[in-house]
């Protein structure tokens, strides 16, 4: 059975189509790249998958199961930026979740409980390279610095299953490269599945195993609100195999000239 099952999903905000009859089927442990024109429903279809928005129609199951209407602890997320509180320590930023879990009230663990969980805090920041900066602020971090302070947020939980809509989209290109080889290494040792929107073709045939094209398959210029996009290629990737190198600049045209036309 796939982890994640998906069947004739659409998304609508009033008339506006955004996403329409979505297929998809993802097993555990898979790094799907999400990519496609600005607009067409990346982090719509993302959100949905998190549980922050309700399809409008279809199924989302998680182990055969309808996923539930809210974001639960069994996803993660990171986002392009703002995911931490820049007044909080490292250290913090990271125990909040446990806290709010374990003591909605007063936000705030003590004896063991604290002591475990500040334990467990240590060995994120530890595993994403920021053990040295535990006790910074996190407005004193630089932009790569927080990126990894919020994969270390999402992991926190244990989630089963990560998402991440452009999160290195901010990022210096040599900082970028570091948070690939970090987010390859955490995926690999933890089996986690992860679902990640790119705007960088490269990135995303570079980590994914799978990549999706989101696009409409028709269009109506009097109407552009009247259908929406859909998965239309599912490429199967190899990490540091043969890419299907002729696929690529015909998708980045694709990509590049609706991207130009919504600009224009
Ligand atoms: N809450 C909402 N209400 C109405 N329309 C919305 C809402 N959220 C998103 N949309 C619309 O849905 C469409 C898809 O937005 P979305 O942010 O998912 O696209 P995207 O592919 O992630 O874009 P980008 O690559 O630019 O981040 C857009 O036209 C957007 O205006």
């Amino acid at each position: 059975m796939s982890a994640i099952e998906i069947c004739s999903l659409w998304k609508e905000y009033g008339s506006t189509v955004v996403l329409e009859n979505i297929d998809l089927q993802v097993s555990a442990g898979e790094f799907v790249t999400l990519v496609g024109a600005s607009g067409c429903g990346k982090s719509t279809f993302l959100r949905m998958l998190l549980g922050a928005e309700s399809p409008t129609r279809g199924q989302l199951l998680l182990d055969g199961a309808p996923m539930t209407p809210e974001p639960g602890p069994d996803r993660g997320v990171v986002f392009q930026k703002y995911s931490v509180f820049p007044h909080l320590t490292a250290i913090a930023n990271v125990l909040i979740a446990e806290e709010m879990e374990q003591a909605p009230w007063l936000g705030r663990l003590f004896g063991s409980a604290r002591h475990e969980a500040l334990a467990q805090a240590h060995d994120m920041l530890e595993r994403v390279g920021l053990g040295p900066a535990a006790d910074k602020y996190a407005s004193e971090l630089s932009g790569g610095m927080q990126q990894r302070l919020a994969i270390a947020q999402a992991l926190m939980k244990n989630p089963r299953i990560l998402l991440l809509d452009e999160p290195f989209g901010a990022l210096d290109p040599g900082i970028r490269k570091d948070m690939h080889a970090l987010i390859l290494d955490l995926w690999e040792r933890s089996g986690i599945t992860i679902f990640m929107v790119t705007h960088d073709l490269k990135e995303g045939f570079d980590l994914g195993t799978r990549l999706l094209v989101f696009d409409k398959v028709r269009d109506d210029p009097q109407a552009p609100e009247a259908y929406g996009a859909t998965i239309t290629y599912d490429i199967p990737l190899q990490h540091g195999g043969q890419q299907p190198a002729e696929l690529a600049p015909a998708l980045q045209a694709r990509l590049s000239s609706t991207h130009n036309k919504e600009n224009a």
